[in-house]
Protein backbone atom coordinates (compact mmCIF):
# COMPACT_ATOMS: atom_id res chain seq x y z
CA UNK A 1 0.00 0.00 0.00
CA UNK A 2 2.85 2.49 1.33
CA UNK A 3 5.97 1.23 0.55
CA UNK A 4 8.33 3.68 2.27
CA UNK A 5 9.48 2.88 5.33
CA UNK A 6 7.72 4.97 8.48
CA UNK A 7 10.65 7.23 9.91
CA UNK A 8 8.12 10.31 11.02
CA UNK A 9 5.34 10.13 12.84
CA UNK A 10 2.98 13.41 13.50
CA UNK A 11 0.79 13.13 16.78
CA UNK A 12 -2.32 15.88 15.95
CA UNK A 13 -2.94 16.67 19.56
CA UNK A 14 -1.53 17.43 22.97
CA UNK A 15 -4.13 15.86 25.52
CA UNK A 16 -4.04 12.75 27.35
CA UNK A 17 -4.09 10.70 24.28
CA UNK A 18 -1.28 12.93 22.88
CA UNK A 19 0.94 13.02 25.33
CA UNK A 20 0.70 9.45 26.45
CA UNK A 21 1.17 8.63 23.06
CA UNK A 22 4.23 10.87 22.44
CA UNK A 23 5.71 9.38 25.72
CA UNK A 24 5.27 5.59 24.69
CA UNK A 25 6.51 6.22 21.20
CA UNK A 26 9.28 8.16 22.31
CA UNK A 27 10.17 6.14 24.75
CA UNK A 28 10.31 3.30 23.55
CA UNK A 29 10.83 3.71 19.66
CA UNK A 30 12.43 7.04 19.89
CA UNK A 31 15.62 6.23 18.81
CA UNK A 32 14.27 5.13 15.22
CA UNK A 33 11.77 7.49 14.91
CA UNK A 34 11.47 11.56 14.58
CA UNK A 35 8.51 12.02 15.87
CA UNK A 36 6.55 15.74 16.30
CA UNK A 37 3.20 16.52 18.43
CA UNK A 38 1.39 19.64 17.31
CA UNK A 39 -1.04 21.35 19.59
CA UNK A 40 -2.65 24.57 20.36
CA UNK A 41 -2.63 26.28 23.81
CA UNK A 42 -5.55 28.81 22.38
CA UNK A 43 -7.90 25.84 22.01
CA UNK A 44 -6.90 23.62 25.15
CA UNK A 45 -7.71 20.09 25.65
CA UNK A 46 -11.54 18.66 27.07
CA UNK A 47 -9.59 18.81 30.56
CA UNK A 48 -11.60 15.83 32.06
CA UNK A 49 -10.88 12.35 32.48
CA UNK A 50 -9.44 11.90 35.85
CA UNK A 51 -10.49 8.47 36.84
CA UNK A 52 -8.37 5.38 35.56
CA UNK A 53 -8.54 1.42 35.68
CA UNK A 54 -5.35 -0.84 37.18
CA UNK A 55 -3.71 -1.83 34.06
CA UNK A 56 -2.62 1.96 33.93
CA UNK A 57 0.04 1.01 36.08
CA UNK A 58 1.03 -1.44 33.75
CA UNK A 59 1.75 0.96 31.03
CA UNK A 60 3.45 2.90 33.49
CA UNK A 61 5.96 -0.26 34.35
CA UNK A 62 7.09 -0.40 30.67
CA UNK A 63 7.30 3.59 30.44
CA UNK A 64 9.56 3.32 34.06
CA UNK A 65 7.36 5.54 35.33
CA UNK A 66 8.26 6.04 39.35
CA UNK A 67 4.96 6.22 40.90
CA UNK A 68 5.32 8.27 43.82
CA UNK A 69 6.82 10.99 41.48
CA UNK A 70 4.07 10.76 39.04
CA UNK A 71 1.40 10.92 42.15
CA UNK A 72 2.87 13.85 43.38
CA UNK A 73 2.90 15.85 39.83
CA UNK A 74 -0.21 14.85 39.33
CA UNK A 75 -2.21 15.35 42.71
CA UNK A 76 -3.25 11.57 42.40
CA UNK A 77 -4.98 9.81 44.78
CA UNK A 78 -5.86 6.09 44.66
CA UNK A 79 -8.60 4.23 43.39
CA UNK A 80 -10.03 0.85 44.34
CA UNK A 81 -13.25 0.60 42.59
CA UNK A 82 -16.51 2.71 41.65
CA UNK A 83 -19.72 3.32 43.95
CA UNK A 84 -22.89 3.29 42.14
CA UNK A 85 -25.37 4.68 43.85
CA UNK A 86 -29.47 5.07 43.00
CA UNK A 87 -28.23 2.96 39.70
CA UNK A 88 -30.35 -0.45 41.04
CA UNK A 89 -32.93 2.08 42.26
CA UNK A 90 -33.35 5.32 44.70
CA UNK A 91 -31.45 4.89 48.01
CA UNK A 92 -29.53 1.65 46.98
CA UNK A 93 -25.55 1.56 46.38
CA UNK A 94 -23.04 -1.11 45.43
CA UNK A 95 -19.63 -0.88 44.98
CA UNK A 96 -17.69 -2.45 41.70
CA UNK A 97 -14.16 -2.88 43.08
CA UNK A 98 -10.83 -3.69 41.17
CA UNK A 99 -10.49 -6.98 43.43
CA UNK A 100 -11.15 -10.67 43.45
CA UNK A 101 -14.30 -11.74 45.04
CA UNK A 102 -14.05 -14.95 47.03
CA UNK A 103 -12.27 -17.96 45.52
CA UNK A 104 -13.21 -19.58 42.60
CA UNK A 105 -13.55 -23.07 42.21
CA UNK A 106 -12.20 -24.32 38.64
CA UNK A 107 -15.78 -25.60 36.94
CA UNK A 108 -17.59 -22.50 38.64
CA UNK A 109 -16.95 -18.82 39.59
CA UNK A 110 -17.80 -17.97 43.51
CA UNK A 111 -21.01 -16.62 42.42
CA UNK A 112 -22.23 -20.50 42.74
CA UNK A 113 -20.49 -20.71 46.01
CA UNK A 114 -22.33 -17.47 47.22
CA UNK A 115 -25.76 -17.92 45.64
CA UNK A 116 -25.49 -21.87 47.49
CA UNK A 117 -24.59 -19.84 50.99
CA UNK A 118 -27.29 -17.32 50.77
CA UNK A 119 -29.98 -20.32 50.08
CA UNK A 120 -28.54 -21.81 53.42
CA UNK A 121 -28.77 -18.31 55.15
CA UNK A 122 -25.20 -18.66 55.52
CA UNK A 123 -23.69 -16.13 53.28
CA UNK A 124 -23.03 -12.77 53.63
CA UNK A 125 -23.34 -9.53 51.09
CA UNK A 126 -21.24 -10.02 48.05
CA UNK A 127 -19.02 -7.04 48.54
CA UNK A 128 -18.00 -8.85 52.21
CA UNK A 129 -15.61 -11.49 50.12
CA UNK A 130 -12.89 -8.84 48.32
CA UNK A 131 -10.74 -6.88 50.10
CA UNK A 132 -10.48 -3.89 48.15
CA UNK A 133 -14.16 -3.34 48.45
CA UNK A 134 -13.79 -3.56 52.39
CA UNK A 135 -10.55 -1.55 52.27
CA UNK A 136 -12.62 0.82 49.98
CA UNK A 137 -15.77 0.71 52.35
CA UNK A 138 -13.40 1.97 55.32
CA UNK A 139 -11.42 4.85 53.03
CA UNK A 140 -8.21 2.23 53.85
CA UNK A 141 -5.64 2.05 51.30
CA UNK A 142 -1.81 0.90 51.32
CA UNK A 143 0.34 -0.30 48.50
CA UNK A 144 0.83 -4.27 49.53
CA UNK A 145 3.41 -5.99 48.49
CA UNK A 146 2.73 -8.91 45.30
CA UNK A 147 -0.27 -6.56 44.23
CA UNK A 148 -1.63 -6.99 47.66
CA UNK A 149 -4.49 -4.45 46.44
CA UNK A 150 -5.79 -3.82 42.70
CA UNK A 151 -5.51 -0.04 42.34
CA UNK A 152 -5.66 2.53 39.83
CA UNK A 153 -5.71 6.26 40.07
CA UNK A 154 -7.31 9.58 40.35
CA UNK A 155 -5.44 12.38 38.61
CA UNK A 156 -5.42 16.00 36.94
CA UNK A 157 -5.53 15.37 33.67
CA UNK A 158 -3.82 18.86 32.75
CA UNK A 159 -0.52 17.57 35.25
CA UNK A 160 -0.89 14.57 33.96
CA UNK A 161 -0.04 15.48 29.92
CA UNK A 162 2.10 18.11 31.30
CA UNK A 163 3.64 15.10 33.29
CA UNK A 164 3.93 12.78 30.07
CA UNK A 165 5.18 15.65 27.83
CA UNK A 166 8.19 16.65 29.90
CA UNK A 167 8.89 12.55 29.62
CA UNK A 168 8.41 12.83 26.31
CA UNK A 169 10.72 15.70 25.22
CA UNK A 170 13.20 14.01 27.19
CA UNK A 171 13.06 11.09 25.15
CA UNK A 172 13.35 13.29 21.46
CA UNK A 173 9.67 14.01 20.79
CA UNK A 174 8.77 17.89 19.28
CA UNK A 175 6.63 19.61 20.34
CA UNK A 176 5.01 22.24 17.89
CA UNK A 177 2.43 24.76 18.83
CA UNK A 178 -0.10 26.23 16.37
CA UNK A 179 -3.46 25.67 14.98
CA UNK A 180 -3.59 22.96 12.22
CA UNK A 181 -5.67 24.97 9.58
CA UNK A 182 -5.93 22.41 6.63
CA UNK A 183 -4.78 18.59 6.27
CA UNK A 184 -2.96 17.62 2.64
CA UNK A 185 -3.78 14.54 1.21
CA UNK A 186 -1.97 12.62 -1.63
CA UNK A 187 -4.11 12.83 -4.91
CA UNK A 188 -2.84 9.10 -5.63
CA UNK A 189 -3.09 7.37 -2.32
CA UNK A 190 -5.82 9.34 -0.62
CA UNK A 191 -3.32 9.38 2.26
CA UNK A 192 -1.93 11.96 4.77
CA UNK A 193 0.92 13.86 2.92
CA UNK A 194 1.46 17.18 5.57
CA UNK A 195 -0.94 19.63 8.17
CA UNK A 196 -0.17 23.11 7.01
CA UNK A 197 -0.90 25.47 10.62
CA UNK A 198 -2.21 28.65 10.73
CA UNK A 199 1.30 30.43 10.72
CA UNK A 200 1.85 28.59 6.93
CA UNK A 201 4.15 25.82 8.67
CA UNK A 202 4.43 22.78 6.79
CA UNK A 203 4.63 19.39 8.92
CA UNK A 204 5.43 16.72 6.55
CA UNK A 205 5.07 12.94 7.98
CA UNK A 206 4.52 9.26 7.20
CA UNK A 207 2.32 8.27 9.93
CA UNK A 208 -0.64 10.73 11.34
CA UNK A 209 -1.84 9.77 15.03
CA UNK A 210 -5.09 11.97 15.04
CA UNK A 211 -5.23 13.38 18.56
CA UNK A 212 -7.45 15.96 18.19
CA UNK A 213 -9.84 15.16 20.73
CA UNK A 214 -13.69 15.19 19.59
CA UNK A 215 -12.83 17.33 16.14
CA UNK A 216 -11.35 14.37 14.62
CA UNK A 217 -9.75 16.65 12.20
CA UNK A 218 -7.76 14.18 10.50
CA UNK A 219 -9.69 10.82 10.91
CA UNK A 220 -12.80 12.09 10.25
CA UNK A 221 -12.48 15.65 8.45
CA UNK A 222 -9.87 14.43 6.36
CA UNK A 223 -10.40 11.20 5.23
CA UNK A 224 -14.37 10.60 6.58
CA UNK A 225 -14.22 7.04 7.97
CA UNK A 226 -17.81 7.38 9.20
CA UNK A 227 -18.93 6.98 12.95
CA UNK A 228 -21.02 4.17 14.49
CA UNK A 229 -23.49 6.24 16.60
CA UNK A 230 -24.43 4.22 19.62
CA UNK A 231 -26.62 7.06 21.23
CA UNK A 232 -29.72 4.42 21.21
CA UNK A 233 -27.77 2.23 23.74
CA UNK A 234 -26.10 4.76 25.07
CA UNK A 235 -28.16 7.84 25.13
CA UNK A 236 -25.97 10.30 27.74
CA UNK A 237 -24.89 12.91 25.45
CA UNK A 238 -23.66 15.82 27.57
CA UNK A 239 -21.83 16.18 30.49
CA UNK A 240 -21.24 19.83 32.63
CA UNK A 241 -18.10 19.28 34.51
CA UNK A 242 -16.93 21.52 37.40
CA UNK A 243 -14.21 21.75 40.23
CA UNK A 244 -14.76 22.13 43.90
CA UNK A 245 -12.69 22.32 47.11
CA UNK A 246 -12.43 19.43 49.06
CA UNK A 247 -14.24 18.87 52.13
CA UNK A 248 -13.47 15.39 53.57
CA UNK A 249 -10.34 13.49 53.17
CA UNK A 250 -10.44 11.90 49.50
CA UNK A 251 -12.12 8.56 49.43
CA UNK A 252 -10.14 5.79 47.61
CA UNK A 253 -13.15 5.35 45.44
CA UNK A 254 -14.88 6.90 42.41
CA UNK A 255 -18.57 8.20 43.41
CA UNK A 256 -21.27 7.44 40.73
CA UNK A 257 -24.35 8.91 42.07
CA UNK A 258 -27.66 8.48 39.46
CA UNK A 259 -29.82 10.81 39.03
CA UNK A 260 -33.27 11.37 36.98
CA UNK A 261 -31.78 11.47 33.58
CA UNK A 262 -28.42 10.66 34.10
CA UNK A 263 -25.65 10.49 36.60
CA UNK A 264 -22.95 12.83 38.24
CA UNK A 265 -19.60 11.77 39.03
CA UNK A 266 -17.13 12.77 42.25
CA UNK A 267 -13.40 12.02 41.99
CA UNK A 268 -11.28 12.92 45.00
CA UNK A 269 -7.93 14.63 44.20
CA UNK A 270 -5.32 15.16 46.44
CA UNK A 271 -6.27 19.22 45.85
CA UNK A 272 -9.62 19.01 44.67
CA UNK A 273 -12.69 17.21 43.52
CA UNK A 274 -13.72 16.76 39.90
CA UNK A 275 -17.36 16.85 39.81
CA UNK A 276 -19.82 16.63 36.60
CA UNK A 277 -23.14 15.59 35.72
CA UNK A 278 -23.77 13.64 32.60
CA UNK A 279 -26.85 13.43 30.92
CA UNK A 280 -29.63 12.88 28.48
CA UNK A 281 -30.36 16.26 26.58
CA UNK A 282 -33.83 14.63 25.23
CA UNK A 283 -34.85 15.07 29.44
CA UNK A 284 -32.44 17.72 30.66
CA UNK A 285 -31.58 20.81 29.42
CA UNK A 286 -28.44 22.31 29.97
CA UNK A 287 -29.71 25.06 33.02
CA UNK A 288 -31.71 22.56 34.40
CA UNK A 289 -28.53 19.93 34.68
CA UNK A 290 -26.47 23.14 35.37
CA UNK A 291 -28.95 23.83 38.70
CA UNK A 292 -28.93 20.06 39.44
CA UNK A 293 -25.33 19.46 39.32
CA UNK A 294 -24.58 22.53 41.70
CA UNK A 295 -26.96 22.07 44.15
CA UNK A 296 -25.17 18.42 44.22
CA UNK A 297 -21.58 19.09 44.46
CA UNK A 298 -19.89 20.16 48.29
CA UNK A 299 -17.03 22.39 48.61
CA UNK A 300 -16.78 25.88 46.77
CA UNK A 301 -17.01 25.94 43.27
CA UNK A 302 -13.70 26.54 41.72
CA UNK A 303 -14.57 26.97 38.10
CA UNK A 304 -17.45 27.92 35.56
CA UNK A 305 -19.47 24.74 34.60
CA UNK A 306 -18.74 23.96 31.12
CA UNK A 307 -20.86 21.67 29.20
CA UNK A 308 -19.19 19.16 27.20
CA UNK A 309 -21.43 17.51 23.97
CA UNK A 310 -20.45 14.16 22.71
CA UNK A 311 -22.02 11.52 21.18
CA UNK A 312 -21.48 8.11 22.01
CA UNK A 313 -20.06 5.47 19.58
CA UNK A 314 -17.23 4.48 17.74
CA UNK A 315 -14.88 5.27 14.71
CA UNK A 316 -15.61 2.84 11.36
CA UNK A 317 -11.72 2.47 11.23
CA UNK A 318 -9.69 3.09 14.37
CA UNK A 319 -6.45 3.02 11.95
CA UNK A 320 -7.58 4.47 7.70
CA UNK A 321 -4.66 4.66 5.77
CA UNK A 322 -1.68 6.23 7.58
CA UNK A 323 -3.88 7.85 10.07
CA UNK A 324 -4.47 6.43 13.38
CA UNK A 325 -7.37 7.53 15.71
CA UNK A 326 -6.35 7.80 19.47
CA UNK A 327 -8.44 8.83 22.73
CA UNK A 328 -11.65 11.01 21.83
CA UNK A 329 -11.00 11.28 18.05
CA UNK A 330 -11.66 7.49 17.29
CA UNK A 331 -14.98 7.18 19.40
CA UNK A 332 -16.14 7.81 23.15
CA UNK A 333 -18.23 4.91 24.86
CA UNK A 334 -18.90 6.67 28.11
CA UNK A 335 -16.95 7.56 31.48
CA UNK A 336 -18.90 5.53 33.34
CA UNK A 337 -16.10 2.62 33.85
CA UNK A 338 -13.04 4.93 33.22
CA UNK A 339 -12.32 3.26 29.60
CA UNK A 340 -11.05 6.27 27.73
CA UNK A 341 -8.03 6.79 29.24
CA UNK A 342 -7.43 3.05 28.95
CA UNK A 343 -8.50 2.53 25.27
CA UNK A 344 -5.81 4.74 24.69
CA UNK A 345 -3.18 2.83 26.45
CA UNK A 346 -4.42 -0.29 24.41
CA UNK A 347 -4.08 1.73 21.24
CA UNK A 348 -0.97 2.57 21.91
CA UNK A 349 0.00 -0.77 22.48
CA UNK A 350 -1.53 -2.27 19.62
CA UNK A 351 0.63 0.47 17.79
CA UNK A 352 3.81 -0.48 19.14
CA UNK A 353 3.17 -4.53 18.42
CA UNK A 354 2.21 -3.76 14.61
CA UNK A 355 4.25 -0.87 14.05
CA UNK A 356 4.36 -0.25 10.38
CA UNK A 357 8.26 -0.06 10.47
CA UNK A 358 9.10 -0.84 6.36
CA UNK A 359 5.59 0.75 5.13
CA UNK A 360 1.82 0.44 5.77
CA UNK A 361 0.00 -2.92 4.78
CA UNK A 362 -3.44 -3.28 4.43
CA UNK A 363 -3.53 -6.99 6.48
CA UNK A 364 -1.90 -4.66 9.45
CA UNK A 365 -4.68 -2.17 9.39
CA UNK A 366 -7.18 -4.97 8.96
CA UNK A 367 -5.66 -6.83 12.50
CA UNK A 368 -5.68 -3.41 14.60
CA UNK A 369 -8.89 -2.30 13.72
CA UNK A 370 -10.32 -5.70 14.21
CA UNK A 371 -8.89 -6.11 17.55
CA UNK A 372 -9.88 -3.19 18.59
CA UNK A 373 -13.43 -3.08 17.65
CA UNK A 374 -14.00 -6.41 19.40
CA UNK A 375 -12.24 -4.90 22.42
CA UNK A 376 -14.49 -1.73 22.14
CA UNK A 377 -18.07 -3.86 21.60
CA UNK A 378 -17.28 -5.66 24.98
CA UNK A 379 -17.01 -2.37 27.15
CA UNK A 380 -19.73 -0.80 25.58
CA UNK A 381 -21.96 -4.04 26.66
CA UNK A 382 -20.76 -3.34 29.93
CA UNK A 383 -21.84 0.06 30.13
CA UNK A 384 -25.15 -1.04 28.86
CA UNK A 385 -25.66 -2.74 31.70
CA UNK A 386 -25.67 -0.73 34.31
CA UNK A 387 -28.05 1.33 32.42
CA UNK A 388 -30.45 -1.32 31.28
CA UNK A 389 -30.73 -3.32 34.43
CA UNK A 390 -32.12 -1.77 37.10
CA UNK A 391 -35.63 -1.51 38.73
CA UNK A 392 -35.81 1.87 38.62
CA UNK A 393 -38.91 3.54 36.42
CA UNK A 394 -39.38 7.04 38.17
CA UNK A 395 -38.73 9.13 34.80
CA UNK A 396 -38.49 9.43 31.44
CA UNK A 397 -34.52 8.57 31.04
CA UNK A 398 -34.76 5.30 33.23
CA UNK A 399 -38.38 3.98 31.68
CA UNK A 400 -36.19 4.21 28.23
CA UNK A 401 -33.39 2.92 29.61
CA UNK A 402 -35.14 -0.02 31.11
CA UNK A 403 -37.03 -1.05 28.00
CA UNK A 404 -34.64 -0.33 25.29
CA UNK A 405 -33.65 -2.93 22.43
CA UNK A 406 -30.11 -3.74 23.70
CA UNK A 407 -27.18 -5.83 21.57
CA UNK A 408 -28.03 -9.39 21.10
CA UNK A 409 -24.51 -10.55 22.79
CA UNK A 410 -25.60 -8.27 25.73
CA UNK A 411 -28.79 -10.28 26.08
CA UNK A 412 -27.06 -13.65 26.04
CA UNK A 413 -24.79 -12.66 28.89
CA UNK A 414 -27.75 -11.11 30.86
CA UNK A 415 -29.56 -14.74 30.09
CA UNK A 416 -26.73 -16.71 31.07
CA UNK A 417 -26.88 -15.11 33.94
CA UNK A 418 -30.20 -15.08 35.36
CA UNK A 419 -30.85 -18.34 34.19
CA UNK A 420 -28.10 -20.33 35.19
CA UNK A 421 -25.79 -17.82 37.38
CA UNK A 422 -23.13 -18.36 34.69
CA UNK A 423 -20.22 -15.74 32.96
CA UNK A 424 -17.46 -16.08 30.68
CA UNK A 425 -15.19 -13.58 29.69
CA UNK A 426 -14.59 -13.07 25.97
CA UNK A 427 -11.12 -13.74 24.87
CA UNK A 428 -8.99 -10.58 25.62
CA UNK A 429 -11.99 -8.72 26.93
CA UNK A 430 -11.11 -5.81 29.43
CA UNK A 431 -14.05 -6.73 32.43
CA UNK A 432 -13.33 -10.28 33.69
CA UNK A 433 -16.03 -12.37 35.13
CA UNK A 434 -16.03 -11.00 38.56
CA UNK A 435 -16.63 -7.49 36.96
CA UNK A 436 -19.87 -8.84 35.40
CA UNK A 437 -20.99 -10.58 38.32
CA UNK A 438 -20.35 -7.67 40.55
CA UNK A 439 -22.68 -4.80 38.17
CA UNK A 440 -25.17 -7.68 37.53
CA UNK A 441 -25.85 -8.07 41.23
CA UNK A 442 -25.23 -4.61 42.19
CA UNK A 443 -27.76 -3.64 39.28
CA UNK A 444 -30.31 -6.41 40.82
CA UNK A 445 -30.20 -9.52 38.78
CA UNK A 446 -29.90 -12.40 40.80
CA UNK A 447 -29.44 -15.68 38.71
CA UNK A 448 -32.56 -18.36 39.17
CA UNK A 449 -29.60 -21.03 39.78
CA UNK A 450 -26.48 -22.18 40.46
CA UNK A 451 -23.71 -24.75 39.42
CA UNK A 452 -24.33 -28.08 41.47
CA UNK A 453 -20.84 -28.17 42.35
CA UNK A 454 -21.73 -25.63 44.59
CA UNK A 455 -24.42 -28.46 46.31
CA UNK A 456 -21.25 -30.48 47.09
CA UNK A 457 -20.41 -28.34 50.11
CA UNK A 458 -22.56 -29.77 53.18
CA UNK A 459 -23.33 -26.69 55.66
CA UNK A 460 -20.57 -27.11 58.24
CA UNK A 461 -17.99 -26.70 55.02
CA UNK A 462 -19.85 -23.91 53.80
CA UNK A 463 -19.66 -21.72 56.55
CA UNK A 464 -16.11 -22.51 57.17
CA UNK A 465 -15.28 -21.47 52.99
CA UNK A 466 -17.33 -18.24 53.55
CA UNK A 467 -15.84 -17.12 57.39
CA UNK A 468 -12.04 -18.12 56.37
CA UNK A 469 -12.48 -15.83 52.91
CA UNK A 470 -13.98 -12.94 54.96
CA UNK A 471 -11.86 -13.49 57.98
CA UNK A 472 -9.06 -13.21 55.66
CA UNK A 473 -10.03 -9.94 54.10
CA UNK A 474 -10.54 -8.18 57.14
CA UNK A 475 -7.35 -9.17 58.87
CA UNK A 476 -5.86 -7.63 55.69
CA UNK A 477 -7.97 -4.48 55.54
CA UNK A 478 -7.32 -4.27 59.53
CA UNK A 479 -3.50 -3.85 59.07
CA UNK A 480 -4.05 -0.85 56.40
CA UNK A 481 -3.77 2.80 57.49
CA UNK A 482 -6.60 5.42 56.38
CA UNK A 483 -5.69 6.63 52.84
CA UNK A 484 -5.29 10.44 53.86
CA UNK A 485 -2.34 9.29 55.67
CA UNK A 486 -1.15 6.74 53.35
CA UNK A 487 -1.11 9.57 50.35
CA UNK A 488 0.57 12.19 52.89
CA UNK A 489 3.18 9.52 53.62
CA UNK A 490 3.88 8.57 49.95
CA UNK A 491 3.18 11.07 47.71
CA UNK A 492 2.32 14.20 48.90
CA UNK A 493 1.73 16.98 46.51
CA UNK A 494 2.94 20.33 47.06
CA UNK A 495 -0.01 21.86 48.66
CA UNK A 496 -1.34 18.74 50.37
C1 LIG B 1 -17.10 14.52 30.55
C2 LIG B 1 -16.01 13.53 30.31
C3 LIG B 1 -15.45 12.85 31.39
C4 LIG B 1 -14.46 11.90 31.17
N1 LIG B 1 -13.98 11.17 32.22
C5 LIG B 1 -13.09 10.18 31.99
C6 LIG B 1 -12.58 9.39 33.04
O1 LIG B 1 -12.89 9.60 34.20
N2 LIG B 1 -11.71 8.41 32.73
C7 LIG B 1 -11.30 8.16 31.45
O2 LIG B 1 -10.54 7.22 31.22
N3 LIG B 1 -11.74 8.94 30.45
C8 LIG B 1 -12.61 9.92 30.67
N4 LIG B 1 -13.04 10.71 29.65
C9 LIG B 1 -12.38 10.60 28.36
C10 LIG B 1 -11.03 11.34 28.47
O3 LIG B 1 -11.28 12.67 28.85
C11 LIG B 1 -10.28 11.32 27.16
O4 LIG B 1 -10.15 9.98 26.73
C12 LIG B 1 -8.89 11.88 27.33
O5 LIG B 1 -8.91 13.11 27.99
C13 LIG B 1 -8.23 12.04 26.00
O6 LIG B 1 -8.70 13.16 25.32
P1 LIG B 1 -8.00 13.52 23.95
O7 LIG B 1 -6.54 13.68 24.19
O8 LIG B 1 -8.43 12.53 22.94
O9 LIG B 1 -8.67 14.91 23.56
P2 LIG B 1 -8.42 16.41 24.11
O10 LIG B 1 -8.04 16.43 25.53
O11 LIG B 1 -9.61 17.18 23.69
O12 LIG B 1 -7.16 16.91 23.28
C14 LIG B 1 -7.28 17.33 21.96
C15 LIG B 1 -6.00 18.02 21.56
O13 LIG B 1 -6.07 18.36 20.18
C16 LIG B 1 -5.70 19.70 20.02
N5 LIG B 1 -6.36 20.25 18.82
C17 LIG B 1 -7.65 20.15 18.46
N6 LIG B 1 -7.85 20.83 17.29
C18 LIG B 1 -6.65 21.34 16.94
C19 LIG B 1 -6.20 22.13 15.86
N7 LIG B 1 -7.03 22.56 14.89
N8 LIG B 1 -4.91 22.49 15.83
C20 LIG B 1 -4.04 22.09 16.79
N9 LIG B 1 -4.41 21.34 17.84
C21 LIG B 1 -5.70 20.98 17.91
C22 LIG B 1 -6.16 20.39 21.30
O14 LIG B 1 -5.50 21.62 21.51
C23 LIG B 1 -5.75 19.34 22.31
O15 LIG B 1 -4.38 19.46 22.61
C24 LIG B 1 -14.01 11.66 29.85
C25 LIG B 1 -14.55 12.38 28.78
C26 LIG B 1 -15.55 13.29 28.99
C27 LIG B 1 -16.13 14.02 27.83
Amino acid sequence: MQSQPIKRVVIAGGGTAGWMCAASLAKLMGKHLDIQLVESDAIGTVGVGEATIPPLLTLHKLLGINEQEFMAATQATFKLGIEFENWKSVGEKYIHSFGTTGQDHWAAGFQHFWLKGQQMGLAKEYGVYCAELLAAQQNKFAVLPNMGLNYAFHLDATQYAKFLRSMAEQHGAKRVEGKIDQIDLCHQSGFIKSLTLASGRVIEGDLFIDCTGFRALLIEEALHTGYDDWTHWLPCDRAIAVQTASVEAPRPYTRSIAHAAGWQWRIPLQHRTGNGLVYCSRYLSDDAAKQLLLENVEGDVLTEPRVINFRTGQRRSHWNKNCIALGLSSGFIELLESTSIHLIQRGIVRLLQMFPSTGIVQADIDEFNAQTQHEVVNIRDFIILHYHVTQREDSPFWRYCKNMPIPDSLSHRLELFKETGKVFKVPNELFGENSWVQVMLGQGLVPQQHHPVADLMSEKEMEHFLSQIEQQNVRKVNQLPSHQDFLQHYCPAQNF
